[in-house]
Formats: structure tokens, C-alpha cells, sequence
């Protein structure tokens, strides 16, 4: 069994718990639900903005803890004053140590698109996360049929959310349908954890023009996102690298200022 089997096994009865606790009728009644969404695609392609979904992460199954303690409040706020386009918050306690209120905290401190980072399989976890103010949901092929990919994504676009499918194979491609808004193509190996982010430009070409497309996992040196950038990728996943810092919000400042110079360091090399 790999790590995604194990976790979907683990968040099925999780969500059957969770259906009796907080049934659709009370999430519904969250403030969140009239407030429209922010898009991502938007947010992504905004030229002033350096393309990086900054992750909160507390834990991960590959390194165990990160940064267990860390404030969402103040990591958050300091990843987007870094320059970051966008939020990922991690809301799955068991092997991530997430939890829905660190969204929520997220969102009640940011204005910028958040992406409810969980392993979704139930079309409750989409009405949930539209209650906890996430933005946008992640769809992972490997876990799902295309069938499951176009109802989950038909039902998360109802509710004013943009959706991020995400392959670890260009194969998985097959599964896209016509309400996913952004891919993204994952760098880690779910079998040895190892990354690379050659995955990313090897699924490139089969990538359809109108989606955004994304590279996630394993990025933690500037001159992969340039060259990620010239592959033809407009938006990068980054959790364990910035986490791991005492402070991540400094360490992903650091990261963007880092970019702008390589990227003006090749414009000057050009003109
Ligand atoms: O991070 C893991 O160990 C992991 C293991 C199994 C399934 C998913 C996993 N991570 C979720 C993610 O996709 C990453 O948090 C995200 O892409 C950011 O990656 P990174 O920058 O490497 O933290």
C-alpha cells in the first residue's frame, strides 16, 4: 500500500465521522458562503506577484515534523508580504497536523486566494472547505477515477471554487475535465519521497494551454523556478522548503528576492 492509499483509507472514515458532527446543513450557515471566492488563475498571473503558492505545512509523512508550533497568523501574512501569489494551508491532521482552523486563520488574515491542501474524495469535503473560507480545492488524479474528477470539480465550480488537479504522471492527464482551472504536476516520487523537478518538464508538453500550470514539491533553489518559469510554468508549490526555517515567512522573502535577481541578472545578459 503507498502513502496516498494510506491516507485516502485513513480520510474515508474520517469524513463519515465528520458528516454526523458538523452535518451540510451547519456549514452552510459559515459566513464564508456568501463571500465570493478569489481566484487563483488571477492571482497567479498577476505580473507584480512571483507565482508561488507559499504552503503552510506542519508535518509531513516524508519528514515528520516541520514546524509543529508555528503561527499561521504570523507566517501567512509574512509569506505574502514576501511576494507570494497565493496560500496552501494543509487542513489533514493525522499525517500533516493541519487542521481546518488554520485556514480559517489564514483567511481571516490574508485577502489573497487559499488553497485547501487535503486529500478530497467526498463531495462534502468541498462544501467544507467553502465553509472554512478556502478558495480553492485540491483534486489528486491518483486518488480518484475521471468520473470522480468531473463530478468533485463540477460541484466545486457550483460552489464558486477554482480547482488544482494534480498529477504525479502525464498519463493522468486523461483524467482533466472541463471545470479544472489550474495543474499541477507533482516532483515527488510517492514511493521513496525522493523529488525532482524534471517530472514537472517532462509533463509539460502534454499540459493543455488552458489551464495554469503548476510544479509543485521539492523546490528549494531560485534557478529552479527560472528555469521552470522558461519551461513554461507560471506557478510553484513551495511548503517544506520555507517551513522548515524558524522563520518561514523570512526564508521565503529571501527566496523571492533571490528570483528577481537571477531574472534580472538574465535580462541584463540579454539587452
Ligand atoms: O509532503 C509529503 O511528504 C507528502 C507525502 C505524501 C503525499 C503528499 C505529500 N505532500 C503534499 C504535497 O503535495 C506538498 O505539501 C506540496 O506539494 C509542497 O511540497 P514541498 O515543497 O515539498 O513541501
Amino acid at each position: 500500500m503507498n502513502i496516498l492509499d494510506k491516507i485516502v483509507a485513513h480520510k474515508k472514515g474520517e469524513v463519515a465521522k465528520r458528516k454526523e458532527l458538523y452535518p451540510v446543513k451547519l456549514l452552510e450557515q459559515s459566513i464564508y458562503f456568501d463571500t465570493p471566492a478569489v481566484s487563483m488563475r488571477e492571482y497567479i498571473r498577476r505580473p507584480d506577484l512571483s507565482g508561488i503558492i507559499a504552503e503552510f505545512k506542519r508535518r509531513s509523512p516524508s519528514k515528520g515534523d516541520i514546524n509543529p508550533y508555528a503561527s499561521v497568523e504570523r507566517v501567512t501574512i509574512g509569506y505574502m508580504q514576501a511576494g507570494a501569489s497565493a496560500l496552501s494551508v494543509l487542513t489533514d491532521e493525522h499525517f500533516f497536523g493541519g487542521k481546518n482552523a488554520d485556514l480559517t486563520e489564514a483567511r481571516k488574515n490574508n485577502f489573497c486566494p487559499i488553497l485547501r491542501k487535503d486529500f478530497i474524495i467526498d463531495e462534502y469535503q468541498i462544501i467544507e472547505a467553502r465553509s472554512i473560507g478556502a478558495d480553492v480545492i485540491l483534486l489528486i488524479a491518483e486518488c480518484l477515477t475521471a468520473a470522480e474528477v468531473k463530478a468533485l470539480s463540477a460541484t466545486a465550480h457550483e460552489l464558486g471554487l477554482e480547482v488544482l488537479m494534480e498529477v504525479h504522471s502525464p498519463d493522468q492527464l486523461e483524467k482533466l475535465s472541463e471545470h479544472i482551472d489550474l495543474v499541477g504536476v507533482n516532483n515527488r516520487n510517492l514511493k521513496d519521497f525522493t523529488v525532482s523537478i524534471q517530472h514537472s518538464i517532462d509533463a509539460l508538453p502534454a499540459i493543455p494551454d488552458q489551464v495554469v500550470k503548476i510544479s509543485e514539491s521539492g523546490i528549494n533553489d531560485p534557478r529552479s523556478i527560472v528555469e521552470l518559469k522558461e519551461a513554461g510554468f507560471e506557478g510553484f508549490l513551495i511548503g517544506e522548503y520555507f517551513m522548515q526555517a524558524d522563520e518561514p515567512e523570512l526564508r521565503a522573502r529571501e527566496f523571492v528576492q533571490r528570483i528577481r535577481k537571477l531574472e534580472e541578472l538574465s535580462k541584463n545578459a540579454i539587452t
